[in-house]
């Protein structure tokens, strides 16, 4: 008998382009939200860009309210709700970057609130995505929460972001080869379910974005736009997949270690990018496609060693031998990976 079922939930309207900031109330209105807003932002991504977004909807005679987050915790999520609930605002629009975003996406979530993403940065693939990705102590959540009804990404806000944060981005689309090769792995020696639809859609993104390497520039509308797109449709690949594996691997538990032995040193895009050269090469060995995903990271100015990173290589290797133990996520690191065969990996690869 067949029992599946697949439920895939995507944003209704996703508007990327030339001064798009200034249309965030009219997208808005193409929706079912009505009402007040909260806006949730961060300090420079306030000055950027919440700051206009407010002025809009004051200019039309609606006082949205105004909370600023700075961590990705469950305390800052806690926050944000109360700050809906306190203002009885109708919706939640999240202005920022990555952790901005994740924040006001799961506070609406649990208010059963819609939510608008307006990301200032190129710089992570849950722009769009179904998913929040939050630490609390020793582990590291994948939390769903609906995705937005809407998405406004201004290019010029996003080509004015500081370039890291761009490289970030592609680097994060980069590591959807080897998130896809764990995913598979998963799928045939632990039962994981497996979408190949999303996988493909995760592993075309990724190539469609190396393809254009040379045309993904600082300061280029044209860049943010390409990047933007290719951000958008890894999004689409986890909420398809109805999780965050075609987009998040062993790169990404690498990186989420990062975070907790080596807090605040380098940006999410950038560590799971160094991660993916070793974690490719645990995949395919020596001889495999690890220079292809080096060269990639190369080509778009992002790192490839933990001295790009500003990570100490102990710290690094403290992370790749204990990255399996941060969530219960099968992937090529297995049951863990002993420190000589990370040193090994390391080594060979130039990343120390
Ligand atoms: N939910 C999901 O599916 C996904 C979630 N993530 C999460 O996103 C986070 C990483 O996102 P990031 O954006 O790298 O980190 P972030 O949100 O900390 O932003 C990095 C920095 O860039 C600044 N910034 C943003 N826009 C700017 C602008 N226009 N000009 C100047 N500065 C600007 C921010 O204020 C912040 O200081 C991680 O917590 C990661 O786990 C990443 C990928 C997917
Ligand atoms: O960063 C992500 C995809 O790029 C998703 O992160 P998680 O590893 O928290 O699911
Ligand atoms: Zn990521």
């Amino acid at each position: 008998m067949f029992t599946k079922t697949s439920w895939i939930k995507l944003p209704r309207n996703v508007v990327v382009g030339h001064d798009v900031l200034g249309d965030v109330r009219d997208v808005v209105a193409d929706t079912h939200l009505r009402g007040r807003p909260l806006v949730v932002t961060s300090p420079t991504p306030k000055e950027v860009a919440a700051a206009d977004i407010v002025a809009q909807y004051e200019a039309a005679g609606t006082d949205p309210g105004l909370v600023e987050v700075d961590t990705a915790s469950f305390d800052a999520v806690e926050r944000v709700i109360d700050a809906a609930e306190a203002a009885e605002v109708a919706y939640l629009i999240g202005v920022g970057g990555g952790k901005a975003i994740d924040i006001a996406k799961m506070a609406s979530d649990r208010c059963d609130l819609g939510f608008v993403s307006v990301p200032t940065a190129a710089s992570h693939d849950g722009i769009v995505s179904g998913r929040g990705s939050v630490p609390e102590g020793d582990t590291r959540h994948s939390v769903a929460a609906d995705p937005p009804v809407a998405v406004v990404a201004d290019t010029g806000v996003l080509a004015d972001a500081p370039w890291e944060l761009t490289t970030a981005g592609c680097a994060d689309i980069i590591s959807n080869y080897t998130a896809v090769k764990d995913w598979r792995l998963a799928n045939r020696l632990k039962n994981v379910e497996y979408s190949e639809y999303a996988a493909a859609l995760a592993e075309m993104t990724a190539e469609l974005l190396v393809e254009s390497a040379d045309s993904v520039r600082p300061g280029l509308e044209e860049a943010a736009w390409m990047v933007v797109k290719a951000l958008v449709s890894s999004g689409v690949a986890m909420s398809i997949a109805g999780s965050s594996r075609p987009a998040s691997g062993a790169e990404h538990l690498v990186s989420h270690q990062l975070d907790r032995i080596a807090p605040g040193k380098a940006l999410h895009g950038h560590q799971v990018g160094v991660a993916a050269i070793v974690t490719e090469y645990l995949h395919s060995g020596e001889r495999g496609d690890w220079r292809a995903v080096r060269d990639a990271l190369d080509a778009i100015d992002a790192p490839t060693t933990a001295a790009a990173l500003g990570i100490d290589d102990d710290e690094l290797l403290e992370a790749l031998t204990t990255a399996h133990e941060i969530r219960d996520r099968y992937t090529i690191l297995g049951n863990g990976l002993s420190e000589a065969a990370a040193r090994e990996a390391v080594a060979k690869t130039g990343v120390v």
